[in-house]
């Protein structure tokens, strides 16, 4: 039944000189309009960190060399559950650019908690700020 499925997602959290790169979802996608962390559904044969690796090369066009898992996150919004499964991306090879055609930014950690992202995120930015910031 629809109303039970809960999709599985690869997210990554891409990091560089304390800045963490971000993608504008299309006006027309689920949480469109937002800036999430690129990354995309897991596949049934697949892994999570397969997922990762498969969805950055697609999306942003870089290869992940290093990845450590972060947090996972389940998230129900009215329309569908997720579970998301973060990765923190520490080392990668490529210049990531957006090659759906979406905008990508890089923002600093200090700055992640003041830009709209999909509504299951918070967690995320908060983990991050504390992580990161703290010292
Ligand atoms: N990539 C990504 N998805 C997120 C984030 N936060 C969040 O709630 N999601 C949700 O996770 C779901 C799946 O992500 P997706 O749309 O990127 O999946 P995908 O790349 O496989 O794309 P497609 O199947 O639409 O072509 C969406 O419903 C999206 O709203 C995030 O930070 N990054
Ligand atoms: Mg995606």
């Amino acid at each position: 039944m629809n109303s039970i499925k809960v999709i599985h997602v690869a997210v990554g959290v891409i990091v560089r000189q304390q800045q963490i790169l971000l993608a504008l979802r299309g006006s027309k996608q689920h949480q469109g309009g937002k800036w999430e962390f690129p990354g995309g559904k897991v596949e049934a044969d697949e892994t999570a960190q397969q997922a990762l690796i498969r969805e950055l090369y697609e999306e942003v066009a870089i290869t992940v060399t290093q990845s450590d898992s972060l947090m996972q996150l389940e998230y129900a919004y009215p329309e569908k559950t997720v579970l998301l499964d973060i990765y923190l991306v520490t080392a990668f090879d490529g210049e990531p650019h957006g090659r759906e055609g979406q905008p990508l930014r890089w923002v600093d950690i200090a700055e992640l908690d003041s830009i709209e992202l999909p509504d299951a995120n918070q967690p995320i930015v908060q983990r991050l700020q504390q992580y990161y910031l703290a010292q």
